[in-house]
């Protein structure tokens, strides 16, 4: 856009990935475009740099916004470039995403326009999409019995429920199965689902919740349920169904967000927010290959996510 900065000189704590139907926030001032390349290519789309008005002092607080289809949602689930998304966010300075996600119901109670506080994954996705930034020369194992962040997600949950009677149900927990796509499933595989206990079902959790933990990122998911997938005996899941449930609580959406980003932009310096319980533990996971065994291609690599961790 003309005029608008494409650098931002301090660094920026607070990210949002936006799924489909929130490929912008458009309440906040833009402060800057960047358009950064990593060694894993160049992310779904440009990083807006939002200014955020702090709610306790008003200054402004900057927040990352990209939009993971791209700005048309012209890539398909499979084709979003994650390693690319979680490298240029965390090189801009980013510890904290909050990632949006359109979902399936695989549970009656879950309405379609409900949110869910999503706490575990079902990994349904087919190998075909890079889902670690350790390979090549460099192995790296990080745990992700919880794939999601309890601190953030009691902050999340706590200001959705803020919401609550204002048009917002929320759910606090709930088993995501990411699935390959971008197909939807079968309905014999949409009630396997259910009776392995998943509760919501999309085709993005992953690898953009594995690879924002080896970044050391603390990352939450916010679902909004736009179907029943196809186990419901109400109509088949389409695209229509989706789009059209994401634009009916698109402000409400927009308005659980922003208060997630109220609560964040209060301690922006404070420990959550720079995820220091991640601090150092992908130095730890990635010393498992020994100096001499490293190639120089990976630590290239490497160094650039992570100065001063292989050198
Ligand atoms: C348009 S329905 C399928 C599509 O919607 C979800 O996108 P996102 O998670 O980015 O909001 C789902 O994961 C699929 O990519
Ligand atoms: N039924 C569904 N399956 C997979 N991803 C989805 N995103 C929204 N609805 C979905």
């Amino acid at each position: 856009m003309a005029g608008v900065p494409n650098t931002y000189a301090d660094p920026v704590h607070i990210a949002v990935i936006g799924g489909t139907g929130l490929q912008t926030l458009p309440s906040f001032t833009l402060a800057a475009t960047l358009t950064p390349s990593t060694p894993w290519g160049t992310p779904s789309s440009p990083i807006s740099i939002l200014h955020h008005p702090s709610p306790t002092t008003g200054k402004p607080i900057p927040i990352a916004f990209l939009s993971r289809h791209g700005l048309h949602h012209e890539l398909a689930p499979h084709e979003v470039p994650s390693r690319a998304n979680i490298a240029a966010l965390r090189s801009i300075g980013v510890r904290t995403i909050i990632a949006f996600s359109a979902v399936g119901s695989l549970q009656e109670e879950i309405r379609p326009r409900d949110f869910v506080v999503p706490d575990q994954i079902i990994d349904r996705t087919k190998g075909i999409r890079p889902f670690t930034f350790f390979e090549g020369g460099m192995v790296g194992h990080v745990g992700f019995g919880d794939p999601f962040d309890e601190g953030l997600a009691k902050i999340v949950r706590k200001c959705g429920h803020s919401l609550e009677g204002e048009g917002v149900t929320l759910h606090d927990r709930g088993v995501i199965i990411c699935m390959e796509g971008p197909q939807f499933s079968t309905r014999a595989e949409s009630n396997l689902y259910r009776s392995w206990g998943g509760s919501v079902i999309n085709m993005s959790a992953l690898p953009e919740a594995k690879l924002a933990r080896e970044a050391e990122i603390s990352y939450q998911m916010i679902c909004m349920a736009t179907d029943y997938d196809c186990w419901h005996e109400s109509e088949d899941v389409n695209v229509e169904m989706v789009m059209g449930h994401m634009r009916a609580n698109a402000e409400n959406a927009r308005r659980f967000v922003g208060a997630v980003l109220d609560e964040l932009s209060k301690e922006e310096h404070g420990e959550q927010v720079l995820a220091k319980h991640l601090d150092g533990q992908t130095k730890f996971a990635g010393s498992i290959t020994a100096e001499e065994g490293r190639s120089e291609e990976a630590l290239k690599k490497m160094s650039w996510l992570f100065p001063g961790y292989f050198d």
